[in-house]
């Protein structure tokens, strides 16, 4: 199975400690010592968000601060290649292209963001879409997709599951104006592609690596499956 996993910056190094980032090398190496072919598109996490707010003070506009978090992701990306070692290619891919070259002949991919204006949930979502993965596996600091955000929300409900387009609906009602280093549990520019591509597409507490492995091994997971439309994504004239 091809499989693109979208690992979040506080899921892969909550604190930096070593001891996670090299649990989730050894599910994903595992994954790939399987026969897997497997990417992982890493976020910046409570680094980026710290250096967001601190370049935000100093004056810096969206795009810098953008631009900012990109790096931070490349830095996380750069832990788990390292943690990773001989299994993955060692620098982080920068490119969808160059990612999906890295899947298919060389081992595990590992990219960090792309380009400003996004987060890592949509540049997972993309690279899926352009590899043709089988499966996308958001591993958030969430067990899954609410109603609300559970965080402010003590009523919001988990969804077991939910289309695309259920979801591309739910997040543009959530969405902020999009700052840099803003919560949701996936951006809206992802649920966009999610939707056209009908990836199939899991959302699950990403804290214990093993349940990602499990999940892609199973197909068995607790958390939120976004399931593509009935009619196979979009048609050409809803586009
Ligand atoms: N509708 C929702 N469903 C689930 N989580 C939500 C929702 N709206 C906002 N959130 C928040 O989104 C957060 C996950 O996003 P984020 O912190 O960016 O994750 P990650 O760092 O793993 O990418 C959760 O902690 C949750 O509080
Ligand atoms: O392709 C990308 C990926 C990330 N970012 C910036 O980097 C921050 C951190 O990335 P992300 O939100 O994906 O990390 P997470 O919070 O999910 O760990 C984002 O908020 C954006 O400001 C960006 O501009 N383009």
């Amino acid at each position: 199975m091809r499989v693109v996993v979208s690992v979040g910056g506080s899921v892969l190094a909550p604190d930096l400690r070593a001891d996670r980032v090299e649990e989730y090398a050894g599910a994903l190496g595992s994954l790939a010592d399987a026969g897997h072919e497997v990417a992982a598109v890493v976020g910046g996490g409570g680094v980026a968000r710290e250096y967001i707010g601190t370049a935000r003070e100093l004056g810096a506009n969206e795009g810098q601060l953008d631009q900012l978090g990109i790096e931070v992701t490349r830095l996380n990306a750069r832990l788990l290649i390292t943690a990773l070692g001989e299994r993955a290619a060692p620098v982080p891919r920068e490119g969808y292209e160059e990612a999906t070259e890295t899947l298919r002949r060389d081992g595990v991919a590992v990219m960090g963001g792309v380009v400003p204006g996004q987060t890592t949930d949509a540049v997972s979502a993309a690279l899926a879409e352009y590899a043709d993965a089988d499966l996308l596996v958001y591993a958030t600091n969430v067990d899954g997709v609410y109603d609300a955000d559970p965080s402010a929300d003590d009523d919001a409900t988990r969804y077991d599951s939910l289309a695309a387009e259920e979801l591309v609906a739910l997040v543009a009602e959530g969405e902020s104006l999009g700052s840099a280093g803003s919560n949701a549990p996936i951006d809206l520019l992802a649920a966009k592609i999610l939707q056209r591509s009908a990836l199939r597409t899991f959302v699950l507490d990403g804290s214990n690596p093993d349940r990602v492995r499990e999940a892609v091994e199973t197909g068995d997971f607790d958390g939120t499956e976004v399931r593509p439309d009935a009619e196979g994504g979009l048609s050409e004239e809803d586009r």
